[in-house]
């Protein structure tokens, strides 16, 4: 069976592809499915659970303590399975939700799924596909016998649904395309399952070329061993669980170091190459979820202009968490390659801003996104929805109807609290059985009267969670059960849509108790089905994980809990049952309002509105669309001047760059004779900026005395033919920050032997070139970047990590604020320019990104006409808001500058 919808990596096209046919009634492919891929056998990488003794019932006193559970658990990771219907093309919303009728690798329920004639027929060919499924990934292609081969070539297969991958992606792209967003895009995804049985077979071609010609779809064929290791090992049991806060500590835990990071690399590469071999200029790539976090990256390199967009929609840990990760360079690194990083909620963009900013060097977290040396990235927060639409022709099926009414008789005096949650530890299923007995234990009155239903999907991880968990439900229904009621109906398997529907729409509640979760978009669901359109239940209770992405939408009006909490979940049961219905239908309407404002649909058309939009201001600035410093022009505009105002940058600007711990080699000839040359012209007003103190700057161009300096990047000004500096900041504010950033500095260099701090008048540097252990002292240094820029933004203090020393200074007095200061001065209407001629000519050469600044600054004046001539001029190759570059360095730069000063 083939998903009709491989899931990651959607790329947008460029308007000129064929429209999206609807999926045909085709031949047919069956493979058999229980094939596990073949690492799953290898024994977990991390400590098995403590004995299997069950857990204890809460009480009062101690339900406040969780308890021990082990480690944690992989989600599934088995993708290939069969389909026992036609499929359909709606899909559920999260993968747990159940796609009408078709499930993966649930136990199924006898009774309303009997397997469907035409399985049963091939089921000869399924068991040998099955087994080749298996065997693709230990015997290499060459060793299989042909008749193995034979079983592929000749069996029939067909396009069906999957319900693999991320519904409520698949949702909102076609929620968005029904309402009205018409440009076309592509698919590009791996089939599910394994395919190394496939390898030199037609069936691999003719699979290719249908999903590419009929649905446009590109599928990124890998070896099994890369697909299973990428996500049932990398994915499953180390990103997945450290992005939602389980971190395994155990000593004899190999996680970190597991070999299982090459098999990620190569499936994100196999992405990335499929998407860079049919990439167009003008096509949008968007890249989905934490599997592909290299692929934006990875394309970026061979495609420079492509514009890139990364969706995560699972949580992004606090950067103390993910600093854990042994390849958490790699990963940011791979994610800095998109254009737009988009998060479900503001708290995972800001841990991830704080992250990278902790981590890596050279980088500046801004709120809108992250600096890097030659690019910005930009980030957002932006929630995914349902898409109502759907969801309500769904509600409409006959077989919704029915199951209502079934449900409704069966369970026609009792309150009904419902669930359906994947049976691994994040979901929390555990917390919520232990918190619903403490609920009977300690409320009497309840006992008879309630029933949860606790739909519980497996895993494929082997863990005593199965176990304990049953061993609640046993004992809460030995205790409270009698021959007519069981308190906890526990399903472990899953229940087709229709079912599922009929669930939320005549639940009294909902319980979620995830310990972390994205988003969770059952939540929406429940809302949804609660509206008391198809029954006259309505507006039930929504008990709601406060670690869910959802709950941060909800604005308190769901039941919000602390799932560690067994009194809390316990009270808010009780809660969820007595409240008024007036109260009830005050909070639904609220809650309502948020999912109708958060639909999928509004999700898809914004994300891919702002990643155009700031792909446009990025890329306007870019490298490849900035000219060269067009020397002609230039000396034109020179020559017709009459007041000119240079910004010149010093240290890889006129003179090479020198670390910051060094002096700067006295005397560069050139560059003073250049500067002076261009001094003598009274026509000229020449200002040389620095991050040097002013008296390195005094001592330097003692020899330049007609020269303006700015000094401390900023913090000093000394006009042209004057000897006095004057102080632009204000000092009372520096000693301020100061005192506080220098007790956090002294902590670290008395842990630091080897590093020294140098005090500014207005920064502080920590220098640790000299640290005996400068491994660690980067290290740490890293660590307390962005410990200061998060403890001091209040003071409006930043930290930058350099090469060798960590830079703490101000943000209100940089070149940017000294050259506007300057400007004002000198311009025709300050009050003290000298108005013989206005100022008709403005330079600004720099290399660096605090010249960015000042770049732009000097644009707009260039736009708003206020100076004739703005010519601003980058170095290098780096992506610049300059409207010139220059890319021979600090000789170009002379060179350029003694033209103009012997100017005719
Ligand atoms: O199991 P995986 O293939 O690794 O996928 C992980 C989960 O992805 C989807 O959920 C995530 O996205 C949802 C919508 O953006 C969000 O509500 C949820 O919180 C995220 O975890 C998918 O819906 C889940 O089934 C997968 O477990």
């Amino acid at each position: 069976k083939l998903p009709d919808a491989p899931q990651k990596g959607g790329k947008r096209g460029n308007g000129n592809r064929p429209s999206r046919q609807p999926p045909p009634k085709a031949d047919k492919l069956k493979v058999k499915t229980n094939a596990r891929p073949p690492l799953d056998t290898r024994p977990s990488l991390f400590a098995p659970h403590p004995a299997n003794t069950p857990p204890r019932t809460p009480t009062d006193d101690e339900a406040e303590i969780p308890l021990q559970d082990g480690l944690f658990v992989n989600e599934d990771g088995v993708r290939l399975h069969v389909s026992d219907d036609e499929g359909s093309t709606c899909g559920p919303t999260d993968k747990e939700s159940p796609l009408w009728g078709s499930r993966v690798n649930q136990p199924k329920s006898r009774a309303s799924s009997p397997p469907p004639p035409s399985l049963l027929d091939h089921s000869r060919t399924l068991q040998k596909a099955k087994e080749l499924g298996r065997q693709g990934v230990v015997q290499p292609r060459q060793q299989r016998s042909d008749s193995h081969d034979r079983v592929f070539a000749n069996a029939n297969w067909r396009i069906v649904t999957s319900d693999q991958g991320n519904g409520g992606l698949r949702n909102a792209a076609d929620a968005a395309a029904r309402d009205g967003f018409d440009e076309e895009y592509t698919w590009v995804g791996t089939l599910g399952m394994p395919t190394d049985a496939l390898e030199g077979t037609q069936q691999k071609e003719d699979i290719h070329d249908r999903l590419s010609t009929e649905y446009n779809m590109l599928t990124v064929f890998c070896s099994d061993k890369d697909f299973d290791g990428h996500y049932s090992h990398f994915c499953k049991q180390i990103l997945w669980p450290v992005f939602h806060y389980q971190i395994p500590d155990n000593p004899k835990s190999k996680a970190y170091e597991d070999h299982s990071w090459q098999f990620y690399v190569n499936l994100n590469q196999a992405f990335a190459d499929k998407i860079i071999k049919n990439w167009k200029r003008g096509d949008t790539i968007w890249v989905h979820d934490y599997h592909l976090l290299l692929v934006p990256g990875m394309v970026r390199q061979k495609l420079p202009d492509a514009k890139i967009g990364l969706f995560l929609h699972v949580a992004f840990p606090s950067s103390e968490v993910f600093r854990c990760l042994a390849v958490r360079k790699e990963l940011l690194e791979g994610m800095l390659g998109a254009n737009l990083v988009g998060f479900q909620i503001p708290e995972y963009t800001r841990h991830f801003l704080q992250t990278c900013s902790r981590l890596l060097k050279n980088v500046e977290a801004t709120p809108q996104g992250v600096q890097l040396d030659d690019r910005f990235v930009n980030v957002m927060s932006n929630p995914i929805g349902i898409d109502p639409v759907s969801l309500n022709l769904h509600r409409q099926e006959h077989e919704v109807k029915r199951w209502i009414d079934v449900m409704k008789d069966r369970y026609k005096d009792k309150k009904l609290i419902v669930a359906r949650d994947k049976l691994d530890h994040v979901r929390g299923v555990r917390q919520k059985l232990l918190a619903y007995e403490l609920f009977l234990n300690k409320n009497p009155q309840w006992r008879d009267k309630v029933v949860l239903i606790q739909v519980a999907l497996s895993t494929s991880e082997k863990t005593d969670l199965d176990a304990a968990v049953g061993d609640i439900v046993t004992r809460v229904n030995s205790s409270w059960a009698n021959l007519a009621y069981q308190p906890v109906v526990y399903l472990k398997q899953d229940i087709p849509y229709s079912q599922y529907l009929a669930l939320l729409t005549i639940a009294d509640a909902l319980m979620i108790t995830s310990q972390r979760e994205g988003m969770n978009l059952t939540s929406h669901e429940f809302l949804l089905c609660q509206d008391g359109k198809m029954d006259d239940k309505r507006h039930g209770s929504l008990i709601l994980s406060e670690f869910t992405g959802t709950s941060s939408l909800f604005g308190g009006n769901e039941l919000s809990v602390n799932p560690w909490s067994y009194r809390q979940c316990s009270e808010a049961i009780g809660k969820a049952l007595e409240m008024s219905d007036e109260e009830k239908d005050t909070r639904w309407r609220k809650l309502y309002q948020a999912v109708e404002n958060h639909t999928g649909g509004h999700w898809f058309t914004e994300y891919l509105t702002l990643l155009d939009r700031f792909y446009d201001e990025q890329h306007h600035h870019a490298q490849t669309s900035v000219p060269r410093l067009n020397l002609q022009k230039l000396d034109l505009a020179y020559g017709r001047s009459q007041r000119r105002l240079f910004f010149l940058d010093l240290e890889g600007t006129l003179i090479p760059n020198n670390p910051m711990s060094s002096m700067i080699p006295m005397n560069p000839q050139r560059t003073l004779s250049v500067l002076n040359d261009l001094v003598e012209d009274p026509r000229n007003m020449i200002y040389v900026m620095s991050a040097r103190r002013p008296q390195e700057l005094d001592r330097l161009f003692r020899l330049v005395p007609n020269l303006g300096l700015v000094a401390e990047s900023g913090c000093f000004v000394k006009n042209a033919g004057t000897a006095q500096w004057t102080e632009m900041a204000d000092r009372a504010n520096i000693a301020t920050w100061k005192e506080s950033v220098k007790s956090i500095l002294q902590y670290y260099l008395e842990r630091t032997p080897g590093a020294e701090i140098e005090e500014r008048h207005c920064s502080l540097v920590f220098h640790y070139k000299d640290a005996e252990d400068f491994a660690m002292a980067e290290r740490q240094a890293s660590d307390w970047t962005g410990h200061i820029n998060e403890s001091c933004e209040e003071q409006r203090v930043h930290a930058t990590q350099l090469e060798n020393s960590v830079v703490v200074e101000s943000i209100d007095w940089t070149k940017h604020t000294a050259a506007q200061a300057i400007y004002k001065e000198h311009s025709v209407n300050a009050p003290y320019a000298d108005k013989a001629a206005p100022l008709d000519f403005l330079m600004v050469i720099g290399d660096g990104r605090e010249d960015e600044k000042v770049f732009r600054w000097a644009n707009e004046l260039g736009q708003k006409k206020a100076v004739q001539q703005v010519i601003t001029v980058s170095l290098g190759n780096r992506n610049t808001e300059a409207n010139a570059t220059l890319t021979q360095g600090v000789s170009g730069v002379l060179v350029t500058l003694q033209k103009l000063a012997s100017h005719a």
